[in-house]
């Protein structure tokens, strides 16, 4: 594959997947993918259940084989070229903890398994979160259980962690704290996340770059901030709603008794005097869009439904 470069042309992107599809027998999970992360990213992958998001990061991390098409990260196209995994690390949904292990056991196998092991940082990090190594897994909290298993992957050194719904299960503080020590190693490493969640408020302080899939097709792949931009909702009488979205590039559409909300694309569209004309929030973006699986925020090129 040849590697597009990331946005300060420095490098290739993080992760670059194109016209990525896996189907398990007649179920087709994912089709037609083809998206770029740059590097540096903390992506948020997020979309209804069964739309195909777990597939997706098994796809990045190989392990799954695409069905056709090709994921390739740093440059290296996973499943081809062996070192395309040696710098992705990986936290599964079911947390891959031994629960009678000891956590010191722990880092003793993660040691043992990965070259690039830093066991300084993965004390130091447990030691700042008062997790004891002595304390037998199971016995940890859901909250510091997730921070084990996060430790365990940062200290592989990653250049990309992935991360399958790091969030579930945890009560909003814990959340809270998990995010927080995420973007603390993002800060001081510079690394690229990907990371699946349901969460989707949570993500908003978190992330910096946003992937919806829905029913398995990619329907946006972009910048939050450009996103948030480059969306607004206009609030009006149903009666004047089809002369408006005659000249608005109109993303959905909803009417409620009188009123219609129309999401559309472009910076501040005016669109008269009985309308109202207000941004969006990451949620309410995110929402609009699953709600109509065949809308779009991808550039034609890019969009393969
Ligand atoms: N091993 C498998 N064999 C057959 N079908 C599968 C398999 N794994 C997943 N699927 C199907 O593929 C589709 C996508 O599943 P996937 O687990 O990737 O979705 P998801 O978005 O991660 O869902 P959730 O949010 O519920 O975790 C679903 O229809 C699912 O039933």
């Amino acid at each position: 594959m040849t590697a597009r470069t990331n946005a300060s042309g420095l490098g290739p992107a993080a992760l670059e997947a194109v016209n990525l599809s896996k189907r398990y027998g007649s179920n087709q999970a994912l089709l037609d993918c083809t998206l770029t992360i740059p590097a540096g990213r903390v992506a948020a992958l997020v979309g209804p259940n069964g739309s195909g998001k777990t597939t997706f990061l098994h796809l990045v991390v190989g392990l799954l084989e695409p069905t056709s098409g090709e994921i390739a990260v740093f440059g290296d196209t996973v499943g081809r070229d062996a070192q395309a995994l040696t710098s992705v690390a990986f936290l599964a949904q079911d947390k891959p903890l031994y629960r009678n292990f000891r956590v010191r056991e722990m880092l003793r196998f993660g040691r043992d398994l990965n070259p690039r092991w830093n066991g300084e940082l993965a004390r130091q990090r447990l030691d700042e979160l008062e997790i004891p190594l002595d304390r037998k897994v199971g016995r940890l909290s859901g909250g510091q259980q997730t921070q084990v298993a996060l430790t365990l992957a940062l200290a592989k050194q990653p250049s990309l962690l992935v991360l399958d719904e790091p969030l579930a299960d945890l009560d909003p503080l814990a959340r809270h704290d998990v995010t927080r020590h995420l973007m603390a190693a993002v800060a001081e490493t510079g690394l690229t996340v990907l990371l699946s969640s349901h969460v989707v408020p949570d993500l908003a302080d978190t992330c910096d770059w946003l992937v919806v899939l829905n029913r398995g097709r990619l329907q946006v792949s972009g910048d939050i901030d450009e996103l948030l931009a480059s969306h607004h909702l206009l609030v009006g009488p149903a009666d004047g709603a089809d002369a408006v979205a005659a000249e608005q590039q109109v993303v959905t559409r909803h009417t409620v008794g009188r009123q219609a909300s129309l999401l559309v694309r472009g910076s501040a569209p005016a669109a008269g005097p009985d309308w109202t004309t207000r941004p969006v929030e990451l949620e309410e973006l995110v929402l609009t869009y699953l709600r109509d699986p065949a809308a779009t925020a991808l550039q034609p090129a890019m969009c393969q439904n």
